[in-house]
């Protein structure tokens, strides 16, 4: 199977998760990125049936609107059923890396504020140890040069993503070259610099259910 088809098969395995939450009446959180894109498109099947979805990226808004479904801000909607999102990297306790899109903030908002967070990937993206991938940091823009300063003193290697405006106007860094052995103790560190909006490790608030698209099928991981 191709990634793509990996990562149809996991959206579609979502939308099988979330159909008790959609005629429940519940609002649904709608992520960022390919693998969420796959699931958005699958959910317009369902356009007619449900109350409402909160986007966690103007991309993923477009799209839900395209098809029809109604996308309501955050602060209209309480609390989430159920959000459903893809990552960049996800180790065995359903700690992720994610922001490879620059949605970060948003997602992690729109996480928090969820029941249930289900995430789907294909299998590429289970690791052992999260950092293969570069970690991305959203950052207030003046404080560019200062954050990557204290980034480089925890040991990582920060580089700016050039062009990459985010959705509440700010940058991203990138951090190479830094494994992460204690992912919710990393978290909390970056965030505590000032001028750090949020990095993309979601250790405080992982996933609860993890659904991985393999050539054998799709396998349902909890921690
Ligand atoms: O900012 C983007 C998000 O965190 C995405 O969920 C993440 O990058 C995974 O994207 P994809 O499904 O395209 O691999």
């Amino acid at each position: 199977m191709t990634q793509d088809e990996l990562k149809k098969a996991v959206a579609a395995a979502a939308i099988e998760m979330v159909k008790p939450a959609i005629f429940d009446g519940e609002i649904i959180g709608i992520g960022t990125g390919s693998t969420a894109n796959f699931f958005i498109d699958l959910l317009a099947e369902f356009r007619d049936d449900i109350k409402g979805t909160v986007a966690s990226s103007e991309a993923s808004a477009q799209r839900l609107r395209s098809h029809g479904i109604e996308v309501i801000e955050l602060n209209d909607a309480g609390t989430l059923g159920v959000y459903v999102d893809g990552a960049d990297e996800s180790n065995s306790h359903l700690e992720l890396i994610k922001g490879g899109g620059a949605a970060l903030t948003r997602e992690k908002i729109v996480a928090a504020a969820s029941k249930k967070f289900i995430c789907i990937a294909d299998e590429s993206k289970l690791v052992d140890q999260l950092g293969a991938f570069p970690l991305p940091v959203e950052v207030i823009p003046m404080a560019r040069s200062y954050v990557a300063r204290e980034l480089l003193k925890m040991g990582g290697n920060p580089v700016y993503r050039e062009g990459v405006v985010t959705d509440n106007g700010n940058i991203i860094l990138d951090v190479y070259d830094f494994m992460i052995a204690t992912p919710q103790k990393t978290e909390e560190e970056i965030n505590a610099i000032v001028g750090v909006v949020t990095n993309g490790l979601f250790a405080l608030r992982p996933a609860d259910v993890l659904l991985l698209g393999t050539s054998n099928g799709v396998r349902e991981i909890t921690p």
